[in-house]
């Protein structure tokens, strides 16, 4: 082939392969088989391999993955990426709501979400396009895991805006691919991972990205952390907005008008965690008004207007090899 077709070429797979991409790991709608998008993936690489000069920041070829790094550099975040406030039972929840309608001086609404058991990051993208990935660290200083947050398929390397933002979210590993991943380690007579978690934080702190690609992590993209040139109201406003753009939201957020209301979605989780392909600890509450948010402020390391709400943890199902005791 030669250097023009190359290069026509390669930007119809480019194109194609970020459409697909969406639709299967944003939207988890498939438009074409996985064996049709691993072929055009494979054709990218091989195309790009005979044409190394071709190859651009953004190519699809990033997912999987590149060479490995001698270390991590630090990256101090901008606005530091504080923990959560810990809820344990109804009464905590109104002593909450009780603090919040104080300090806002009326009463508020909350937007809930599943709190994803996983590790924290943060992206960056600079006129649409991913420039920054890091762990949440200390909460001022995390690693730069660029590389590897890459290979995440749910990552878009371009939004659909050409827009400067940086968002927050959880990575994490589904439950079937840590079953999957345990079961090859076992094989392997390597130390299985205690917990999807723990599987997700091993894969991205692997200085190797061949080895974050193939362990199928995920993410759910849950605050906005800074934009230019944009107001959002809510966080409601935020969720969609990010869905707008490209990144993908978790899709059981749930606005709730009261604490009466938020009770109610708490409960009806808690029995529902076995059925999600994904482990949850707990719930997120927080004040959905941007106005109310800023008024409550922060105390040293958590947001007044957010809390977490903590389950038990899940009873582990002791297997019959007896490898885990519950
Ligand atoms: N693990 C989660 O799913 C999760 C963690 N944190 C937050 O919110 C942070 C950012 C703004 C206030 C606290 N939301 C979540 N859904």
């Amino acid at each position: 082939m030669n250097r023009i077709k190359a290069e026509e070429k390669l930007g119809q797979l480019r194109e194609k392969l970020e459409e697909y991409g969406y639709h299967y790991y944003v939207l988890d709608n498939p438009i074409v088989s996985d064996s049709d998008y691993d072929k055009m993936m494979q054709e990218l690489v091989r195309i790009e391999s005979e044409f190394p000069d071709l190859v651009t920041e953004d190519s699809p070829s990033v997912r999987v993955g590149g060479a490995p790094l001698p270390h991590f550099e630090k990256v101090e975040h901008e606005i530091p990426m504080l923990s959560l406030g810990n809820a344990f039972n109804e009464q905590d929840l109104r002593d909450f709501d009780r603090r919040v309608t104080e300090g806002v001086g009326e009463p508020v609404s909350y937007a809930c979400e599943l709190k994803i058991d996983g590790l924290a990051v943060s992206l960056k993208y600079e006129k649409g396009r991913f420039v920054l990935g890091a762990t949440r660290g200390d909460g001022t200083t995390g690693e730069n895991i660029t590389q590897n947050l890459k290979t995440v398929r749910s990552i878009p390397m371009r939004l659909k805006e050409e827009v400067d933002i940086e968002v927050r979210g959880e990575a994490f590993m589904p439950k079937q691919s840590f079953e999957k991943l345990n079961e090859a380690k076992r094989e392997a007579g390597e130390e299985p991972f205690a917990n999807p978690r723990n599987a997700a934080a091993g894969s991205l702190r692997q200085l190797d990205p061949k080895i974050a690609a193939k362990r199928n992590l995920d993410i759910f993209l849950y605050s906005v952390a800074q934009i230019k040139e944009k107001v959002l109201p809510s966080h409601t406003d935020a969720l969609e907005y990010m869905s707008k753009l490209g990144l993908k939201t978790n899709k059981e957020a749930k606005h709730c008008k009261n604490i009466d209301e938020v009770i109610e979605y708490v409960e009806g989780w808690l029995d529902r965690r076995p059925h999600l392909s994904y482990e949850i600890d707990g719930i997120v509450i927080k004040v959905d008004s941007l106005e109310a948010q800023k008024k409550l402020g922060f105390t040293a390391k958590s947001p007044r207007w957010a809390i977490a709400f903590k389950f038990p943890a899940e009873e582990v199902v002791t297997t019959l090899e007896g490898i885990e005791l519950s």
